[in-house]
């Protein structure tokens, strides 16, 4: 699977493992920053950077990570075509996927292990979208809204 990973410097320490984990697994990993620790960096570039990789890679998923997960799942769903989901259970990370088909996922760095993030992670690239006709009428309905305000 390609996977287009971000993290401000919150997010710095787990990107790092999680790359390496991803690779390990046969991943194509592509980092879009940060590309250094800066404990003064902001994360919406890094966010933006990753969710545009994710519209211009189909088929292709994306995982944002910063202190919380929140600015970054907001920042990534500036970009159009991101469905960027909070994942904070392996509950929450297979529903992003099965009923809202997110291609982004938000991590919060300092609300997990590094292990438990990464399980998190995982269980998120693990699942299918359901397909289910009512999943993706609800679906199609966020993609008319954003069409029609672009
Ligand atoms: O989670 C985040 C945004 O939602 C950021 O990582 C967090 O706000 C960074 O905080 P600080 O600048 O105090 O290290």
């Amino acid at each position: 699977m390609r996977i287009h990973v971000a993290a401000d410097h919150a997010g710095f320490e787990l990107k790092a493992a999680l790359l390496e984990h991803l690779r390990a697994a046969g991943h194509e990993v592509t980092d879009h920053g940060a590309a250094e620790y800066d404990a003064q960096d902001d994360y919406p570039p890094v966010c933006f950077a990753a969710g545009e990789a994710v519209v211009a890679d189909p088929g292709s998923l994306g995982v944002v990570i910063g202190g919380s997960g929140n600015g970054e799942q907001i920042a990534a769903n500036k970009v159009i075509g991101v469905r960027a989901a909070l994942a904070w259970n392996t509950d929450t990370a297979q529903l992003a996927r099965q009923h809202n088909d997110a291609n982004v996922v938000a991590i919060g760095a300092r609300q997990h292990s590094v292990d438990q993030a990464i399980e998190l992670v995982d269980a998120f690239l693990a699942e299918p979208f359901s397909q289910d006709p009512r999943h993706q009428r609800r679906i199609d309905l966020m993609s008319a809204y954003e069409a029609s305000r672009s």
